[in-house]
């Protein structure tokens, strides 16, 4: 199952995508994650990117794109993974579209974790005052309030793209986490009905 995880920063995808694991032993694969080890690991990437992070802009499309890449040739992505934090653009989902292909994989399904914005900041402050030493390098206020700018300019037209692409699936990401999970399971096993009536 190959699965995209959209929404907004603090809207839950990476909780949710820890879940989705567990749940399919697929891996979540988090562009901010890797990007994280590259800066720690001062890679040629990590380099690039790490002060474009600490503003809360986003990393050059070809750069993302590439370590995506690479990264579902992997042998345990053979059965699917989760995409976290990608695409964010609409470029980006272009390109994610002619990679998929020339790997001969298709998408199963765009998860949108739906939330309200004034929840939203509240939960990021939280996670700024609880991560206290441990602190992301980009987790301040500020960083946070550009990368809500951010995806309300660059990533928030995905929606739109995958409805017309007919793989998204909105979920109540405002609900308790147990029942988010509820939802995705739910909604992925109609997609999954529907498709194979299709098929059929
Ligand atoms: N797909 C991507 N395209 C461009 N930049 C990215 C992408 N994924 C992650 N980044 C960079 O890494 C930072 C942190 O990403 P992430 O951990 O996914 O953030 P969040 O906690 O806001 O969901 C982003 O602000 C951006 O600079």
């Amino acid at each position: 199952m190959r699965l995209i995880l959209l929404g907004p920063p603090g809207a839950g995808k990476g909780t949710q995508a820890k879940r989705l694991m567990e749940a399919h032993g697929i891996p979540q694969l988090s562009t901010g994650d890797m990007l994280r080890a590259a800066v720690k690991a001062e890679t040629e990437i990590g380099l690039k990117a790490k002060d474009i992070m600490n503003r809360g802009d986003l990393v050059p499309d070809e750069v993302v794109v590439g370590i995506v890449e690479e990264r579902i040739e992997e042998p345990d992505c053979k059965n699917g993974f989760i995409l976290d934090g990608f695409p964010r653009t609409v470029a980006q989902a272009e390109a994610l579209e002619r990679v998929l292909e020339r790997h001969g994989m298709d998408l199963d399904a765009v998860l949108q974790l739906e939330v309200d914005e004034n929840a939203l900041a509240a939960r990021v402050e939280q996670r700024v005052a609880e991560s206290g030493d441990a602190v992301r390098e980009d987790d301040t206020v500020e960083a946070l309030k550009k990368r809500l700018v951010v995806y309300r300019e660059q990533t928030a037209p995905l929606v739109d793209h995958y409805r017309e692409t007919g793989h998204l699936v909105t979920i109540d990401g405002m609900k308790p986490i147990d029942e988010v999970e509820a939802a995705i399971s739910e909604a992925l096993s109609s997609a999954k009905d529907s498709r194979i009536r299709a098929a059929g």
